[in-house]
């Protein structure tokens, strides 16, 4: 884990489902399912009414569409799916729009177009689609498409049809833009509950029970790999006086500044946590005593040679720092046990002091 989680962005976010939520494969599957039939029949009846030609094209949308299908169940790349279902059904819509399938029935399948582009789409390629396909169906309803083709849409038809088609998809475009807003909201609201139980608010560091489980994940790779990895447990010297002389709030600020010094000396895959009150404990991942004593002794160093401002006041605080490495078949409480027990040497040693289990100390 790194040092402390940031929140995930928006943009990361609303790539997330929430629960309910119809993934768009699925969807388009569903779709697909519906859509192949539906064209199969129009092509039955095209063909009953001695148009050969619709009948065939329309056999092969139905089989196009079926082949996308088929091939998103082979790779599973739904970006492909979805960019060929979107490419289909545009030239599909095109199509009954144009040749007036149906006896010009089959535009009315048109209004199917908004709220689906809208699902399985971002809300820009839904706005550009939509605006394209309005447009579209303005210029074939002009005389310009009536001198390029042969529609047998009256004036009132398709006033109305472009009048309902704009609002349609002006209230898809409102709805959707709804839906993505309160789905949003939800994801964030998520995150940041997520964030909270694994912090501590008052330095953003991981709290107790995330050094846990970062501990477990630690010992697993452990018991997998056998890579040592150590724990400093840290403790602010006679913090008590620090409270006792400039107040609680002098004392929080203490605390949040040796939580910065601690996170600009450790590297990124260290976990650091706020352990209790002034204490921290840091997880170093695959690092055994010596380099682990040896980062223990820079972050002690730094923090006594860097004075504390805390509300205009100038604090010299230090640390102790109990070191363990993990060893043999030990657990995690027995090595947090050791790492406790170094802690307190370091402190009955004088403090300002580093301590390993062996009773070394620096
Ligand atoms: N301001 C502030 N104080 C805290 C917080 N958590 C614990 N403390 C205080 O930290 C102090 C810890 O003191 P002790 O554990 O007795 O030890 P110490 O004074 O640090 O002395 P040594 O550990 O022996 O060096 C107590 O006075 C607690 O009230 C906190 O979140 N904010």
């Amino acid at each position: 884990m790194i040092q402390t989680t940031s929140r995930p962005s928006d943009t990361k976010l609303s790539q997330f489902r929430v629960k309910g939520e119809i993934p768009v494969p699925m969807l388009i599957g569903r779709l697909t399912l519906a859509a192949v039939p539906i064209l199969l029949l129009f092509a039955w009846r095209s063909l009953d009414r001695g148009l050969p030609g619709s009948a065939t094209i329309l056999i092969v949308f139905a089989m196009l569409l079926s082949v996308n299908g088929i091939v998103y169940l082979i790779s599973h790349n739904s970006t492909l799916q979805r960019r060929g279902f979107i490419t289909m059904i545009t030239v599909l819509f095109t199509y009954l729009a144009i040749n007036a399938v149906e006896d010009g029935s089959a535009i009315i399948w048109l209004f199917a177009y908004p709220p689906i582009i809208f699902y399985i789409s971002e809300a820009k390629v839904g706005v550009i689609a939509c605006a394209g396909g309005l447009a579209a169906v303005a210029v074939l309803f002009s005389p310009l498409g009536d001198m390029a083709f042969d529609s047998p849409y009256s004036t009132s038809f398709r006033l109305t049809m472009l009048a309902v088609l704009g609002f349609e998809m002006s209230t898809c475009y409102v709805l959707d833009q709804s839906r993505r807003r309160s789905k949003l909201g939800l994801l964030k609201l998520a995150a940041e509950f997520e964030y909270a139980a694994k912090h501590d608010a008052l330095t953003g560091l991981a709290n107790r029970r995330e050094a846990h489980e970062q501990l477990e994940a630690e010992y697993q790779r452990y018991m997998r790999n056998s890579r040592v990895f150590s724990v400093l447990l840290m403790d602010i010297d006679l913090f008590k006086s620090v409270n006792d002389s400039y107040g609680h709030q002098v004392g929080d600020e203490t605390i949040v500044m040796v939580a910065r010094t601690l996170q600009e000396q450790s590297r990124k895959v260290d976990t650091l946590s706020r352990w209790g009150g002034e204490e921290y404990l840091v997880l170093l991942p695959e690092t055994d005593t010596p380099e682990a004593v040896q980062t223990a002794n820079r972050i002690r160093q730094t923090i006594a040679s860097t004075p504390i401002k805390a509300q205009g006041r100038s604090i010299n605080a230090t640390i102790s720092v109990g070191v363990a490495t993990i060893h043999g078949a030990e657990s995690v409480d027995r090595l947090l046990q050791r790492a406790d027990e170094a802690l307190y040497r370091a402190k009955t040693m004088g403090r300002n002091k580093v301590c390993d289990f062996e009773g070394n100390f620096s």
